[in-house]
Protein backbone atom coordinates (compact mmCIF):
# COMPACT_ATOMS: atom_id res chain seq x y z
CA UNK A 1 0.00 0.00 0.00
CA UNK A 2 1.59 3.64 -0.98
CA UNK A 3 1.79 6.41 0.88
CA UNK A 4 -1.71 8.58 0.72
CA UNK A 5 -0.92 11.52 2.73
CA UNK A 6 1.78 13.36 4.04
CA UNK A 7 2.05 15.46 7.48
CA UNK A 8 4.50 17.80 7.98
CA UNK A 9 6.06 19.83 11.13
CA UNK A 10 6.17 23.27 10.82
CA UNK A 11 8.86 24.89 12.64
CA UNK A 12 12.23 23.48 10.99
CA UNK A 13 10.23 21.65 8.45
CA UNK A 14 8.16 24.13 6.37
CA UNK A 15 9.11 27.18 8.20
CA UNK A 16 12.29 28.81 9.38
CA UNK A 17 12.84 28.28 13.39
CA UNK A 18 15.01 31.58 12.79
CA UNK A 19 10.96 33.35 12.09
CA UNK A 20 9.52 31.06 14.87
CA UNK A 21 11.93 32.35 17.44
CA UNK A 22 13.19 35.85 16.27
CA UNK A 23 9.51 36.92 14.59
CA UNK A 24 6.76 35.32 15.62
CA UNK A 25 8.00 34.31 19.26
CA UNK A 26 9.25 37.70 20.24
CA UNK A 27 6.72 39.10 19.05
CA UNK A 28 4.10 37.41 21.35
CA UNK A 29 6.87 37.69 24.25
CA UNK A 30 6.17 41.51 23.69
CA UNK A 31 2.51 42.06 23.01
CA UNK A 32 1.55 39.45 25.76
CA UNK A 33 1.16 41.77 28.60
CA UNK A 34 -1.10 44.09 26.98
CA UNK A 35 -2.98 41.63 25.30
CA UNK A 36 -4.21 39.84 28.58
CA UNK A 37 -5.37 43.22 30.06
CA UNK A 38 -7.09 43.96 27.13
CA UNK A 39 -8.89 40.97 26.32
CA UNK A 40 -8.68 38.84 29.80
CA UNK A 41 -12.65 38.97 29.65
CA UNK A 42 -12.82 37.45 26.48
CA UNK A 43 -14.22 33.76 26.68
CA UNK A 44 -11.38 32.04 25.10
CA UNK A 45 -8.76 34.16 26.92
CA UNK A 46 -10.30 33.57 30.46
CA UNK A 47 -10.24 29.98 29.99
CA UNK A 48 -6.77 29.91 28.83
CA UNK A 49 -5.78 31.93 31.89
CA UNK A 50 -7.62 29.81 33.95
CA UNK A 51 -5.87 26.88 32.48
CA UNK A 52 -2.22 28.66 33.23
CA UNK A 53 -3.30 29.40 36.96
CA UNK A 54 -4.07 25.28 37.13
CA UNK A 55 -1.01 24.30 35.35
CA UNK A 56 1.24 26.39 37.36
CA UNK A 57 -0.39 25.80 40.63
CA UNK A 58 -0.69 29.26 41.30
CA UNK A 59 -4.95 29.57 41.66
CA UNK A 60 -4.64 33.26 42.98
CA UNK A 61 -2.11 34.90 40.12
CA UNK A 62 -3.29 38.14 38.64
CA UNK A 63 -3.05 39.10 35.06
CA UNK A 64 0.56 41.05 35.30
CA UNK A 65 1.74 37.37 37.10
CA UNK A 66 0.15 35.07 34.24
CA UNK A 67 2.01 37.25 31.70
CA UNK A 68 5.12 37.12 33.15
CA UNK A 69 4.74 32.94 33.61
CA UNK A 70 3.60 33.02 30.13
CA UNK A 71 6.62 34.82 28.73
CA UNK A 72 8.84 32.29 31.11
CA UNK A 73 7.16 29.75 29.21
CA UNK A 74 8.06 31.17 25.76
CA UNK A 75 11.56 31.71 26.58
CA UNK A 76 11.39 27.64 27.58
CA UNK A 77 10.19 27.00 24.33
CA UNK A 78 6.65 25.54 26.70
CA UNK A 79 4.41 23.59 24.28
CA UNK A 80 1.66 24.04 26.55
CA UNK A 81 -1.80 24.82 25.33
CA UNK A 82 -2.62 27.62 26.88
CA UNK A 83 0.28 29.53 25.61
CA UNK A 84 0.11 28.30 21.98
CA UNK A 85 -3.92 28.96 22.07
CA UNK A 86 -3.09 33.02 23.40
CA UNK A 87 0.01 32.88 20.74
CA UNK A 88 -2.18 32.40 18.20
CA UNK A 89 -4.31 35.40 18.94
CA UNK A 90 -1.84 37.69 19.41
CA UNK A 91 -0.39 36.72 16.28
CA UNK A 92 -3.56 37.08 14.30
CA UNK A 93 -3.03 40.79 14.96
CA UNK A 94 0.42 40.95 13.71
CA UNK A 95 -0.53 39.28 10.62
CA UNK A 96 -3.62 41.79 10.35
CA UNK A 97 -1.62 44.75 10.20
CA UNK A 98 0.96 43.17 8.27
CA UNK A 99 3.94 43.24 11.08
CA UNK A 100 5.15 40.04 9.36
CA UNK A 101 4.52 37.27 6.64
CA UNK A 102 4.31 33.63 7.47
CA UNK A 103 7.52 32.70 5.99
CA UNK A 104 7.69 29.26 4.28
CA UNK A 105 10.31 27.68 2.55
CA UNK A 106 10.17 28.14 -1.58
CA UNK A 107 10.67 23.77 -2.03
CA UNK A 108 7.71 23.20 0.31
CA UNK A 109 4.90 25.60 -1.55
CA UNK A 110 6.20 23.40 -4.83
CA UNK A 111 5.87 20.78 -3.33
CA UNK A 112 2.54 21.05 -1.83
CA UNK A 113 0.85 21.90 -4.99
CA UNK A 114 2.64 19.07 -6.84
CA UNK A 115 1.12 16.55 -4.31
CA UNK A 116 -2.13 17.97 -4.08
CA UNK A 117 -1.98 17.86 -7.87
CA UNK A 118 -1.41 13.76 -7.92
CA UNK A 119 -3.89 13.27 -4.88
CA UNK A 120 -1.83 12.93 -2.21
CA UNK A 121 -3.81 14.93 1.23
CA UNK A 122 -1.47 16.93 3.36
CA UNK A 123 -1.90 17.96 6.74
CA UNK A 124 0.40 19.84 9.15
CA UNK A 125 0.91 19.06 12.67
CA UNK A 126 2.37 21.45 15.03
CA UNK A 127 2.40 22.40 18.90
CA UNK A 128 1.65 26.09 17.45
CA UNK A 129 -2.54 26.13 17.65
CA UNK A 130 -4.37 25.16 14.61
CA UNK A 131 -5.11 28.78 13.65
CA UNK A 132 -1.80 29.94 14.58
CA UNK A 133 -0.48 27.31 11.46
CA UNK A 134 -3.59 28.52 9.59
CA UNK A 135 -2.62 32.14 9.86
CA UNK A 136 1.06 30.97 8.61
CA UNK A 137 0.01 29.61 6.17
CA UNK A 138 -2.75 31.64 4.52
CA UNK A 139 -0.44 34.66 5.33
CA UNK A 140 2.86 33.02 3.56
CA UNK A 141 5.37 34.49 1.05
CA UNK A 142 3.56 32.51 -1.40
CA UNK A 143 0.18 33.50 -0.76
CA UNK A 144 -2.94 31.95 0.61
CA UNK A 145 -1.56 28.17 1.22
CA UNK A 146 -4.57 26.50 3.24
CA UNK A 147 -6.63 25.12 0.16
CA UNK A 148 -3.72 22.63 -0.38
CA UNK A 149 -4.36 20.94 3.31
CA UNK A 150 -6.61 18.54 4.07
CA UNK A 151 -6.42 19.43 7.71
CA UNK A 152 -4.28 21.02 10.80
CA UNK A 153 -3.55 19.23 14.29
CA UNK A 154 -1.96 20.36 17.22
CA UNK A 155 -1.64 19.68 20.97
CA UNK A 156 -5.45 19.20 21.65
CA UNK A 157 -4.36 15.88 19.19
CA UNK A 158 -1.42 15.11 21.50
CA UNK A 159 2.24 15.68 22.75
CA UNK A 160 4.12 15.44 19.26
CA UNK A 161 6.52 12.47 21.39
CA UNK A 162 3.86 10.97 22.31
CA UNK A 163 2.92 7.73 19.83
CA UNK A 164 -0.88 8.27 20.81
CA UNK A 165 -1.17 11.18 18.96
CA UNK A 166 0.17 10.14 15.92
CA UNK A 167 -2.62 7.33 16.22
CA UNK A 168 -5.49 10.07 17.06
CA UNK A 169 -4.40 11.47 13.92
CA UNK A 170 -4.68 7.82 11.91
CA UNK A 171 -8.06 7.83 13.64
CA UNK A 172 -9.03 11.10 12.23
CA UNK A 173 -8.05 10.66 8.55
CA UNK A 174 -9.44 7.29 8.07
CA UNK A 175 -5.97 6.14 7.51
CA UNK A 176 -3.78 3.11 8.23
CA UNK A 177 -0.33 4.28 9.57
CA UNK A 178 1.80 2.95 6.29
CA UNK A 179 -0.37 5.46 4.14
CA UNK A 180 1.20 8.22 6.15
CA UNK A 181 4.64 10.37 5.64
CA UNK A 182 5.49 12.13 8.82
CA UNK A 183 8.28 14.57 8.69
CA UNK A 184 10.16 16.81 11.45
CA UNK A 185 13.20 18.16 12.05
CA UNK A 186 13.02 16.84 15.63
CA UNK A 187 13.91 12.60 15.79
CA UNK A 188 11.82 13.02 19.13
CA UNK A 189 8.89 13.29 17.25
CA UNK A 190 9.97 10.94 14.32
CA UNK A 191 10.59 8.17 16.81
CA UNK A 192 7.21 8.88 18.41
CA UNK A 193 5.53 8.37 14.72
CA UNK A 194 7.24 5.12 13.82
CA UNK A 195 5.93 3.84 17.05
CA UNK A 196 2.80 4.40 16.07
CA UNK A 197 3.48 2.56 12.64
CA UNK A 198 3.63 6.01 10.30
CA UNK A 199 6.85 5.92 7.76
CA UNK A 200 8.77 9.04 8.93
CA UNK A 201 11.71 11.32 7.38
CA UNK A 202 14.05 13.54 9.04
CA UNK A 203 14.16 17.10 7.70
CA UNK A 204 17.60 18.75 7.98
CA UNK A 205 17.37 21.67 6.72
CA UNK A 206 20.91 23.56 7.76
CA UNK A 207 22.93 19.80 6.88
CA UNK A 208 22.87 16.20 7.47
CA UNK A 209 22.89 14.83 11.00
CA UNK A 210 23.85 11.74 12.38
CA UNK A 211 20.58 9.98 12.02
CA UNK A 212 18.98 6.56 12.32
CA UNK A 213 16.22 8.32 10.23
CA UNK A 214 15.82 8.64 6.28
CA UNK A 215 17.06 12.66 5.65
CA UNK A 216 16.56 14.89 3.49
CA UNK A 217 17.19 18.79 2.96
CA UNK A 218 14.60 19.98 1.10
CA UNK A 219 11.10 18.60 -0.11
CA UNK A 220 13.14 18.36 -3.08
CA UNK A 221 15.04 15.39 -2.16
CA UNK A 222 11.53 13.42 -1.34
CA UNK A 223 10.96 10.82 -3.84
CA UNK A 224 7.36 9.22 -3.13
C1 LIG B 1 2.42 27.29 13.38
S1 LIG B 1 3.46 28.61 13.73
C2 LIG B 1 3.90 28.47 15.42
C3 LIG B 1 4.68 27.26 15.73
C4 LIG B 1 4.86 27.08 17.21
O1 LIG B 1 4.23 27.76 18.02
C5 LIG B 1 5.77 26.12 17.69
O2 LIG B 1 5.90 25.91 18.90
C6 LIG B 1 6.57 25.30 16.72
O3 LIG B 1 6.31 24.00 16.91
P1 LIG B 1 6.45 22.86 15.78
O4 LIG B 1 5.76 21.74 16.45
O5 LIG B 1 5.75 23.27 14.54
O6 LIG B 1 7.90 22.59 15.58
MG1 LIG C 1 9.81 21.31 14.18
Amino acid sequence: MGIRAIVVDTAGTTTDLSFIEDTLFSYSLEKLPAFLEQHQNDVLVDSCICDVREMALEPDADIARIAAILQQWIKDDRKATPLKTLQGLIWKQGYDEQEFTGHIFPDFIEAIKHYTENNMRVYSFSSGSVDAQKLLFAHSDGGDLTPLFSGHFDTRTGNKTDPQAYLNILNTTSLSPKQVLFISDRQEELKAAQAAGLNVCLMSRDAGVQSQYQQITSFNDLSL
